[in-house]
């Protein structure tokens, strides 16, 4: 694991978008095409605002959440909201997108079936993760009774998940394998919790702290505020 520390949120926004452009840059001038997959929550949008700008080949991006909240896509909790509002505008606006949502199909029909376009595009070029206070990462929530099926190395690579002990709605997830197999990563914190939790998470497996298992290949960024 590689951390790196930045003085403001500001600057670690900017450093990081530059590194996912050029490593983007990098895989399409190898493959023609490269998979970013990205994180919801309240900590990237001032990544997307930058990211979207970024001049690339974004007809030969295809871009997906790490996670989604089971709802529709115009609810104010839909992870989708977020990408579409900031991150596919800009130049990004001709990059290729695959939500995580199925309309008409619960989480758990959705989660196979969303498999199915998940799978050609992998493995992902670059992934982006959050990170809760709680170490999960994506919707690897521990505690939740499907997180062993999503971690099996066997797993569709995208998984239903219940959330435990909150009244947070049900999701889909990339699965542990999807997430581990993306070419670079990095874990994107902000906040002294955040940083108290990463290293608790170094020491724990990932059955309990999920975000364990994408620390060896990671760059980590934080900042305190
Ligand atoms: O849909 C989500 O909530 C996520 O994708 C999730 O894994 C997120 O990255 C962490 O919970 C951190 O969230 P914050 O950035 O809001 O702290």
């Amino acid at each position: 694991m590689q951390l790196t520390s930045y003085e403001t949120a500001s600057e670690m926004m900017q450093s990081l978008s530059a590194q996912i452009a050029s490593e983007l840059s990098a895989a399409i001038a190898l493959r023609g095409r490269a998979c970013l997959a990205v994180p919801g929550g309240s900590t990237p949008g001032p990544l997307f605002d930058l990211l979207s700008q970024a001049a690339l080949n974004w007809a030969n991006v295809t871009v997906m959440l790490t996670d989604e909240r089971w709802v529709p896509t115009d609810s104010p909790r839909s992870n989708t909201g977020l990408i579409k509002n900031r991150l596919l505008v800009n130049s990004a606006s001709a990059a290729r997108y695959i939500a995580l949502y199925a309309p008409g199909l619960d989480h758990v029909g959705g989660a196979r079936a969303l498999s199915q376009q998940v799978a050609p595009n992998l493995p992902i070029d670059v992934v982006v993760l959050g990170m809760g206070a709680d170490m999960h990462t994506a919707s690897l929530f521990p505690g939740a009774p499907e997180l062993s099926l999503a971690q099996d190395a066997r797993a569709d690579a995208v998984m239903p998940m219940v959330p435990v002990g909150s009244d947070l709605e049900p999701r889909v997830t990339l699965s542990a394998q999807a997430l581990e197999t993306a070419r670079q990563t990095h874990v994107l914190i902000i906040g002294d919790d955040k940083k108290t939790a990463l290293a608790q998470a170094q020491s724990l497996s990932p059955i309990d702290a999920p975000i364990a298992q994408f620390l060896p290949n990671a760059t980590v960024h934080w900042s305190p505020v």
